[in-house]
């Protein structure tokens, strides 16, 4: 077994405390009365590795946590989730949701989150070298916190590199434009996400379809663009598939993103085919959507959904 890569490795630079708020109406500038509300250890890479615990899956996550954040080693001591942070000076961001059950949306107010010292980033990058080492794929996701340079994502990426290494970013603005010039095996942007990157606005499913093939040619291997209730396209050296939503009783969207990331590490991780693979995904985020506050997926909703998703093969 010796030098054999294990496990996956999720990193989140800036966890976040999700505290979601449930009102009916939201009214700007009113007094609005809370129905319930509720709080989850949250952050992008903190997400896919309750998602992948679920699946049954070998995940350690990794990232940043400040004095405050007590809370979230709880959460994931408690399901079980092995994590291995970088303990930092400042506090953890909290990031306020409101969900309007009335109009079916979230609103996600999330703050920047703490200031990280230079000291503290290098013990970052020491781990997530060390951890990339017995990683077969490894996931960096979210924002930088204040202080980390918008190359970190591109600076590790560069060293970890290799070719038993599946590096999935999940990034926005200049942190996933940096990342991507260092080609890695996936990224997943939604579609603001992607239209940020490319400078325009994205009208069409064609064009959406053509800057994903730019991205592609440049040499990731996997260009999955989620575009919310749209579902996604994905687009591969051989293949662009378009992934159907499934018409869902949407409860909240956050972790959806997540959890999409979370069935393609699964994927590779496993060796799974594509298709399944995609099925998984899409299975992992509709479970989420369909459930209030920062959801994760289990196996049991994935293989209730996962049957029902339709792949459309359009071109190659
Ligand atoms: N309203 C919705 N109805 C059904 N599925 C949804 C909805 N919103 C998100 N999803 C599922 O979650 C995936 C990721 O959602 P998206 O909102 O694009 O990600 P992100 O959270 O990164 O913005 C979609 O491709 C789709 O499968
Ligand atoms: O790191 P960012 O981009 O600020 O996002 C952090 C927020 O995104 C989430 O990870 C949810 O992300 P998705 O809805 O894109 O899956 C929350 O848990 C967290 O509050």
């Amino acid at each position: 077994m010796k030098g054999m890569k294990m496990m996956i490795t999720t990193v989140t630079a800036n966890p976040a405390i999700d505290r979601t708020v449930i009102v009916e109406n939201l009214r700007l500038g009113s007094v609005n009365r809370v129905i319930r509300s509720r709080v989850d250890a949250g952050g992008k890479g903190i997400n896919v590795a309750k998602n992948l615990k679920n699946l049954g899956d070998e995940v350690i996550t990794l990232g940043f946590l400040g004095p405050n954040a007590q809370y979230i080693i709880d959460c994931l001591e408690e399901e079980g989730i092995k994590s291995d942070f970088v303990k930092i000076k400042n506090d953890t961001r909290t990031n306020i949701k409101i969900s309007d059950i009335s109009r079916g949306e979230v609103t996600d107010l999330n703050e920047y989150g703490p200031e990280v010292s230079e000291e503290e980033i290098e013990l970052l990058k020491e781990s997530i070298f060390r951890y990339a080492e017995k990683s077969k794929v490894l996931v960096l996701s979210g924002s930088l916190p204040l202080g980390v340079p918008k190359t970190f994502y591109k600076e590790i990426i560069k060293e970890v590199k290799n070719k038993d290494l599946k590096i999935i970013l999940d990034a926005d603005n200049q942190a996933l434009f940096y990342g991507i010039e260092e080609r890695p095996f996936m990224i997943k942007p939604n579609l603001h996400e992607l239209e940020d990157i490319v400078g325009r606005k994205l009208e069409t499913l064609e064009e959406i379809i053509e800057e994903g093939k730019k991205l592609n040619k440049k040499g990731i291997e996997i260009v999955a663009i989620s575009m919310g209730k749209e579902g996604s396209v994905v687009i591969t050296d051989d293949a662009v598939f378009r992934v159907k939503p499934l018409k869902v009783e949407v409860k909240g969207t956050v972790g959806a993103g997540d959890a999409y990331v979370a069935g393609f590490a699964h994927g590779i991780y496993r060796g799974l085919s594509l298709e399944e693979t995609i099925k998984i995904a899409a299975a992992l985020s509709t479970s989420v959507v369909m459930k209030e506050g920062t959801g994760a997926g289990t196996i049991e909703e994935v293989n209730a959904l996962k049957d029902k998703i339709e792949i459309e093969r359009i071109e190659r």
